[in-house]
């Protein structure tokens, strides 16, 4: 069974390395939606794969270094896509979340980013 937990980030970015002249180019920010996927068994007695609260624990060190940032300042964000920052959650939370089993990163409502880890 696959479950998941949703944040908002909100933050500023801007993507040094598109064509010249590319609206990313410029400053912008979005309210990004991070959803964390965790994959599992419930348990017999708990009924649950894991507690969502766990999740937001796991989650909370990262979100604090993102949420109202700006992402290109971040070690490892300096061309903050939607893939990178996907990558760059999975590389940090699934040594404290080893049933991590999908990243989702949505820039915007119609745009976005999967990442089930390398
Ligand atoms: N593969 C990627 N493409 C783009 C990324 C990205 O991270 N990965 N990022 C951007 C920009 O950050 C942009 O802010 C979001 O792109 P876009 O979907 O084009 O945004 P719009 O809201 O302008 O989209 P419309 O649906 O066309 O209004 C660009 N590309
Ligand atoms: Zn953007």
């Amino acid at each position: 069974m696959d479950i998941f937990k949703s944040f908002t980030i909100e933050a500023a970015h801007r993507l040094p390395n598109v064509p010249p002249g590319h609206k990313c180019a410029r400053l912008h920010g979005h309210s990004f939606v991070v959803e964390l996927h965790v994959s599992g068994e419930p348990g017999a007695d708990s009924g649950w794969v894991m507690d969502f609260g766990d999740i937001k624990a796991a989650f909370r060190p990262l979100y604090e270094q993102l949420d109202h940032h700006y992402l290109n300042e971040i070690g490892g964000l300096e061309n903050p896509t939607s893939e990178r920052l996907a990558t760059w959650i999975w590389e940090r939370l699934q040594p404290a979340l080893p049933q991590l089993s999908e990243v989702v990163v949505r820039e915007t409502c119609t745009s976005g980013c999967r990442y089930r880890g390398p």
